[in-house]
């Protein structure tokens, strides 16, 4: 290792993505020992990190620690980074890597935050990663779980789970960013704790349209556990195993993200079903609402599976197709009666 920093005694971390996700772990990686470099695209955001110690965009008001630092040279951020850590919106990650892959240390653990399925290729992130930088799946890892940004932030207690086919580089990522306010456990079943980030953004998708329409617990109750019926059933279908979806990264995820004002899917889903269009939606926000997107790749892996994901389906016809609200509640509502 070189150039450590004072207080350093974690492995030096490269966080490549300066949202608000992005930005929140690069401080749960400092506060756990880490050096950290994040990469933010635009200089006046890199240079407010540095001199406020703050990031305005994403996290105002949250103070940033001292062993985080922030550039736009991605060459800098990744200099001797043993983990590296990707926040991307999942739409933008291939064409990212392609640009950083030659610059990627050649044994770092590559750590993917994100929580989307690829357009068109309908591959999850780990793939992607795969498929771009050569690295071999031992060498990849996924973040999921009950983590909305804004309360690990404000050190909030809460839990997570970091899934790889390789437990002793699971245990190095668990150990580099265990701090008293996150507890990271393992798990080695990556394609189930992917699809479960992945497929939860859809349904709180759903339970956002219901919210805007005026329908309360009940309603979101049902969606939520019919929502991780059907992650399980494509989870089942593509290898992973039953028990995650139980875990942190599925059932965990999806009451955190459904039930919660601060998730953006949720938000977005209910100003589409208070009336607003696709479009209208968009314009209010600049995060990224990851299921918007990733609703029609999870609809499409289902289809060439034979799965049947009837909300997931619900949530593109609404998104992409033009289908009211009220007509997809009556939809789903008239399906056939069968045995839960
Ligand atoms: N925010 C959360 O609470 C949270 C929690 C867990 C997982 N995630 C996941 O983490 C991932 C990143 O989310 P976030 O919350 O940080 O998003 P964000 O919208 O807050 O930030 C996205 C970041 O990516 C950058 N970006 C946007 N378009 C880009 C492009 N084309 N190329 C390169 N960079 C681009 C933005 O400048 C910004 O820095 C998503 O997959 C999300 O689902 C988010
Ligand atoms: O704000 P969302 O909807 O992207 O959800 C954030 C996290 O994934 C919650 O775990």
């Amino acid at each position: 290792m070189t150039g450590s920093v004072p207080g350093q005694h974690g492995p030096r971390a490269a966080v490549l993505g300066a949202g608000s996700w992005g930005t929140t772990f690069a401080k749960v990686l400092a506060d756990a020992g880490c050096a950290v470099t994040l990469h933010a695209r635009r200089p006046e955001l890199a240079r407010a990190i540095g001199e406020t110690r703050e990031n305005p965009d994403y996290l105002p008001g949250i103070a940033l620690p001292d062993r985080l630092r922030a550039t736009t040279d991605p060459a800098e951020a990744l200099r001797d980074a043993e983990i590296v850590v990707l926040a991307v919106p999942s739409q933008s990650l291939r064409d990212n890597l392609v640009e950083w892959a030659p610059l990627l240390p050649a044994d770092a653990v590559l750590l993917s935050l994100m929580k989307g399925i690829e357009l068109g290729s309908t591959k999850r992130m780990s793939q992607v990663i795969c498929e771009i930088t050569g690295a071999g799946a031992e060498r990849v890892a996924a973040l999921s779980g009950p983590n909305l940004a804004r309360e690990i932030a404000e050190e909030q207690p809460a839990a997570t789970v970091i899934a790889c086919t390789d437990q002793d580089r699971a245990a190095q990522v668990q150990a580099a960013c265990h701090t008293s306010y996150f507890r990271p456990y393992t798990n080695r079943d990556l394609v189930g704790c992917e699809l479960g980030g992945a497929v939860k953004n859809v349904i709180a998708l759903a339970c956002g349209i219901t919210e805007g329409m005026g329908f309360g617990d009940n309603t979101r109750a049902s969606l939520i556990t019919r929502g991780l019926a059907e992650t399980a059933r494509l989870g089942m279908a593509l290898g992973a195993e039953l028990t995650t979806f139980a875990g942190l990264a599925g059932l965990g995820d999806l009451v955190a993200t459904c039930s919660s004002p601060l998730s953006r899917n949720r938000t977005f889903g209910e100003k589409l079903g208070r009336g607003m269009t696709l479009e209208e939606v968009q314009q209010t926000t600049r995060q990224v609402a990851e299921g918007v997107k990733s609703c029609r790749p999870v609809l499409d892996l289902a289809s060439a599976h034979g799965v049947d994901m009837p909300l997931t389906e619900a949530v593109v016809r609404v998104c992409h197709e033009g289908v009211p609200a009220a007509q997809m509640v009556k939809e789903i509502m008239s399906r056939e009666a069968k045995p839960e």
